[in-house]
C-alpha cells in the first residue's frame, strides 16, 4: 500500500460543470451457489464533465462490480439482474442493447481494468490493437490510423513506438503494457474513462508513474475518470471527490480533502485509521479495522458496518441511517448515526 500523502490538494466544486455521469438507485443482484448476492445496493452518483471520482472500499465491497454495471458489462440477464439507472452523456446504458453499449465502448466511454493481459490478444502486436481500435470508430486509411496510433503511444509515454508498434505483448514490461491498454482506451477521445485498480497488479515505482499518468492525461484531454481501488492512498490526491463503498453500498462521499481530513461515516474513520501516514513515527501501531465484511447473500437488518463499529448502538443494528449533507458542506454526504464530530480531526 502506497503510504497517504500530504493533505490532498482542493478541487474546484464539480457542480459549476454539466452532469456526464448520472447514477440513480442502482441495484446489482447477482446469482451464486449460496442464493442471490446483492453486490450493489441502491448506489447514487453524479459525476462532472472533467471530474475525477475515487470509489474505494475493502475487497469485496462491490466497486468492480458497480464498475462494471455503469458500463453496462453487467447487465439483467443470465443470473444477474440489475435495477437503477446509468445516464451516461445522456444516454441511458442499460436501455441501449449490446450494440448500442459496443458502440459507446471505446468511443466515449473508455476502460482499464487491472489485469492489461484481459485487454490484449497475446497473439495480436501492439500496433494492430492500436490501429484497430482507432478504426473501428473512426474512418481513417491505415497510413492516419497508424500515425494515429503512433501518436498515442507517445501520449502515455512509451519511448520509440515505432519499435513497440512490431512487438507482442509478452515483450514488454506490466507497466508499459498497462500503458498501451490506456492508450487504446483512449483513443477515440473518451469523456469518461472507468480504471478499476489499473495499478494494483504493479509494483510500486510504476503505479506512482502509471498513476501521475492519468492524472496528466486528465488535465491535458479534459476527460472525466472514474478511480477505483482498495487503497485509499491511491485516490488521495488525484482525485476531486471521494465515494466509500461498504457492503454494496456508498456510505460516505465528499471532496477528497475533506474526506481525507474530516471523515464522518465511522467505517471511513475506521479505514482511515488503518492506513500508514508519512508523518506517523516509524513502526507506530495501525489500527486495523476488526471483523470481516457482512454476508451479502443473507445481509442483517441495520447500518451493514454496525457489527465492527465500536460506535454502534440498538439503532444502528435495527435500522440503515439515510444519507444526509454535512451542516457546513452540502457535497459531503454520510449515511451514519453516530459519525464523527464537526471537529473530528486526524
Ligand atoms: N460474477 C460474479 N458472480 C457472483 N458473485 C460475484 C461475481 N463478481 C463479484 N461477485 C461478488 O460480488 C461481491 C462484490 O465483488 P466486487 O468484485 O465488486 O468487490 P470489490 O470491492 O471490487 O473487491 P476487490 O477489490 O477484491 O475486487 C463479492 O462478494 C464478490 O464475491
Amino acid at each position: 500500500m502506497e503510504p497517504t500523502p500530504a493533505m490532498p490538494t482542493a478541487t474546484p466544486p464539480s457542480t459549476r460543470r454539466a452532469p456526464l455521469l448520472v447514477v440513480r438507485d442502482l441495484r446489482t443482484r447477482l446469482r451464486t451457489e449460496r442464493g442471490e448476492l446483492t453486490a450493489v445496493d441502491g448506489v447514487s452518483f453524479t459525476i462532472a464533465e472533467g471530474e475525477t471520482f475515487g470509489i474505494v472500499g475493502e475487497s469485496g465491497s462491490g466497486k468492480s462490480v458497480l464498475g462494471r454495471t455503469v458500463m453496462g458489462l453487467h447487465t439483467t440477464g443470465a443470473g444477474t439482474t440489475v435495477t437503477g439507472s446509468v445516464l451516461f452523456d445522456g444516454v441511458d446504458v442499460h436501455a441501449i442493447g449490446s450494440s448500442g453499449r459496443r458502440a459507446l465502448w471505446g468511443s466515449r466511454l473508455g476502460m482499464v481494468f487491472q489485469d492489461p493481459m484481459t485487454a490484449l490478444n497475446p497473439v495480436k502486436k501492439v500496433g494492430a490493437h492500436l490501429t484497430e481500435t482507432v478504426r473501428k470508430h473512426q474512418r481513417l486509411d491505415r497510413a492516419k490510423a497508424r500515425a494515429r496510433a503512433e501518436e498515442l503511444l507517445r501520449l502515455v509515454g512509451i519511448p520509440e513506438p515505432r519499435r513497440r508498434f512490431g512487438q507482442y505483448p509478452h515483450e514488454l514490461s506490466g507497466g508499459m503494457r498497462q500503458r498501451v491498454v490506456i492508450a487504446m482506451a483512449l483513443a477515440n477521445h473518451p469523456k469518461l474513462l472507468i480504471a478499476d485498480e489499473p495499478t494494483t497488479a504493479l509494483d510500486v515505482t510504476v503505479q506512482k508513474q502509471i498513476l501521475d499518468l492519468l492524472a496528466d492525461l486528465r488535465t491535458e484531454l479534459g476527460m472525466a475518470i472514474v478511480l477505483i481501488s482498495h487503497d485509499l492512498g491511491v485516490v488521495a490526491g488525484r482525485t476531486d471527490r471521494v465515494a466509500v463503498m461498504y457492503a454494496g453500498r456508498i456510505v460516505e462521499t465528499a471532496p477528497a480533502a475533506e474526506l481525507f481530513s474530516r471523515p464522518r461515516h465511522r467505517y471511513t474513520e475506521a479505514l482511515l485509521a488503518s492506513i500508514p501516514k508519512l508523518a506517523d513515527p516509524p513502526h507506530s501501531r495501525l489500527e486495523a479495522i476488526e471483523g470481516a465484511p457482512p454476508d451479502m447473500v443473507a445481509p442483517a437488518p441495520g447500518c451493514a458496518f454496525a457489527p465492527r463499529c465500536r460506535h454502534a448502538d440498538a439503532t444502528c443494528h435495527e435500522l440503515a441511517a439515510e444519507p444526509v449533507a454535512a451542516a457546513d458542506s452540502p457535497r459531503h454526504v454520510f449515511a451514519c448515526h453516530h459519525p464523527a464530530s464537526e471537529g473530528a480531526m486526524r
